[in-house]
């Protein structure tokens, strides 16, 4: 069972970005959030910014845009190189198209979901993706606490994989730590987005070698 590590560069110092993703190399992903301000209260960057950031980048961009119309820039992003791109299913009137177009153009699709969202009308869609962001925390800031109440989407999302005879991703986002991977990962999550509890240490490698372990066994425990 492998797990992925996608540290977020929210907590990364944003006039040193390329130096940020320098220090994340052992991870899987990078994981960049795009706020439009209207969405959620924050504003982070946009296209120009990303593309650059594929350019320097040592590991490939887990792009997650928690921004309205999606539909207008999510395919930007795939064409820039995005090894993924997450929308979320609040301001996405037709997911599945989307998710077409962005697997089109070559990128996994991703679809977010907030806390306070239903995942159950979502559940037949499966195929349509590649991976489905459970957000752990109301999307906008980092830094915030893991809300465990959501844990039953996963355990729904892990059992509509395998009455299906899928593998997608199932993605954490928020509050992620040491102690919160495990209640993840045992509730069948396998990518674990961590920005804060990743750049706040002071060894980052580490930080990311301790999060893969505890992912890992708990998800063999769990199996
Ligand atoms: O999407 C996000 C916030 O909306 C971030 O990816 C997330 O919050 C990561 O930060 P932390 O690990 O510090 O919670
Ligand atoms: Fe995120």
């Amino acid at each position: 069972m492998s797990v992925r590590i996608n540290p977020s560069i929210l907590s990364a110092d944003f006039v040193n970005l390329e130096r940020d993703l320098g220090v994340i190399s052992s991870a899987d992903f990078a994981h960049i959030d795009v706020m439009d301000n209207h969405f959620v209260p924050n504003l982070t960057f946009g296209p120009q910014m990303v593309g650059r950031l594929q350019d320097v980048s040592p590991i490939p961009l887990d792009v997650h845009l928690m921004i309205e119309n999606p539909e207008r820039w999510a395919p930007t992003y795939a064409e820039l190189g995005a090894f993924s791109v997450t929308f979320h299913a609040e301001s996405t009137t037709d997911p599945v198209a989307l998710a077409r177009r962005l697997r089109a153009i070559g990128a996994r699709a991703g679809l977010a979901i907030k806390p306070g969202t239903d995942i159950e009308p979502y559940l037949d869609l499966l195929p349509e993706f590649d991976q489905i962001l459970v957000m752990t925390v109301e999307p906008g800031f980092g830094g915030q606490s893991f809300i465990a109440d959501v844990m039953p989407k996963l355990d729904a999302l892990a059992a509509a994989n395998t009455r299906l005879g899928l593998d997608v991703w199932l993605q954490v986002d928020g509050g992620i730590t040491l102690d919160t991977i495990v209640i993840a990962a045992e509730h069948g999550a396998n990518t674990f987005v961590a920005g804060s509890s990743v750049y706040n240490a002071p060894d980052r490698d580490q930080a990311i070698l301790e999060l893969r372990h505890a992912a890992t066994s708990a998800s063999v425990h769990r199996h």
